[in-house]
């Protein structure tokens, strides 16, 4: 194996966000095997997500613009180890690659910051909500259709900026990176998960290193997190199912509960809110994957074939 005397390299975006993850993965293999700050390296890597800021990630091709370099600097060996976003993965992994680990979940929820307002519901009429989000898009679109949804991308620390120069009235975050970011108190208001579910692995960090790389797999053997990651395998599930198009606004949410169980909530929208198909599925938390992917096929189901058609190309 290479490397194995020299420093664990970790790496991560280049946001506040996501280095508060890697120096979060960094104190948890600290104190779970002794190990010292100069064990680590932390390699910043650029990724065509965090350059692309002004159109909305479904339009330059979702989820893999965080990803991209980060893998592509795992198989050359550049790091040992990468720390995500969950929500921002893609459901296919790289020949070569895998997920050796997800983080226990932070909140899943997501919080409303609101300039004036505190809540969606004190917003007046037309109010203009930032995020480059389609989920919370559709999601307030639904319950305030008079809502007016505005384009919001950059880092969390940028969009409170535009937020407080006017571009916005209100927009919505993952509390959990708040929380991550001692950031919380900007919150106006946190979000019923059940009404404004999360993107699916909203919360929760995950490892991604290369296939069979014995070192990495048994040092983040020990922080893993095995509901968390009976929960991802779910709501990852549901994704892969429905991923055909990341134009689709998809929310999903899988709650451990006493004895192994599991309950699944799931929900696909049309961008602008109209529609909504939901589904509710409970099973044994061991049967994650197919939980997941019968939750997937109901409410494909539910929404039929015409669901799909009429609000732009899937991309390829
Ligand atoms: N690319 C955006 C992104 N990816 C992960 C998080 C939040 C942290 C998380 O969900 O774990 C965010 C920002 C946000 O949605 O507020």
């Amino acid at each position: 194996m290479a490397h194995s005397n020299g420093p664990i390299r970790i790496g991560t975006r280049g946001s506040p966000l996501a280095l508060a993850q890697a120096s979060e993965v960094r104190a948890r293999l600290i104190s779970a095997h002794g190990l010292t700050e100069e064990d680590f390296a932390i390699e910043v890597i650029s990724t065509s997500g965090d350059r692309i800021l002004d159109r909305p990630l479904s339009e330059v091709g979702g989820k893999g613009l965080f990803t991209k370099e980060i893998e592509a600097a795992l198989l050359e060996d550049r790091i040992d180890l990468a720390v995500h976003s969950s929500k921002d993965m893609a459901t296919a992994i790289p020949d070569g690659l895998e997920i050796s680990a997800f983080l226990e979940r932070e909140d899943v929820r997501d919080a409303f910051i609101g300039r004036d307002a505190r809540t969606i519901a004190d917003l007046p009429e037309g109010a203009t909500v930032g995020s480059a989000s389609l989920r919370r898009q559709a999601l307030l679109k639904r319950i305030r259709p008079d809502l007016n949804t505005i384009i919001f991308r950059g880092n969390v620390q940028t969009r409170l900026r535009k937020l407080n120069e006017g571009q916005a009235d209100a927009t919505l975050l993952a509390i959990a990176g708040l929380n991550r970011m001692d950031m919380a108190h900007h919150a106006t208001d946190i979000l019923s998960p059940d009404d404004f579910p999360p993107a699916p692995g909203q919360g929760a960090i995950c490892i991604e290193s290369r296939t069979g790389d014995g070192r990495v797999r048994d040092l983040v053997g020990a922080i893993a997190h095995a509901q968390t990651t009976s929960a991802l395998i779910a709501e990852r599930a549901f994704l892969a199912v429905l991923d055909g198009s990341c134009r689709t606004p998809i929310a999903a949410r899988a709650v451990l509960g006493e004895a192994g169980t599991m309950r699944f909530h799931g929900m696909i929208l049309r961008p602008d809110g109209t529609e909504v198909h939901e589904i509710h599925e409970e099973g044994d938390a061991d049967a994650a994957l197919q939980i997941g992917e019968r939750g997937a096929r109901a409410v494909l189901a539910k929404a039929g074939p015409h669901f799909f058609e009429g609000w732009g190309e899937p991309q390829p």
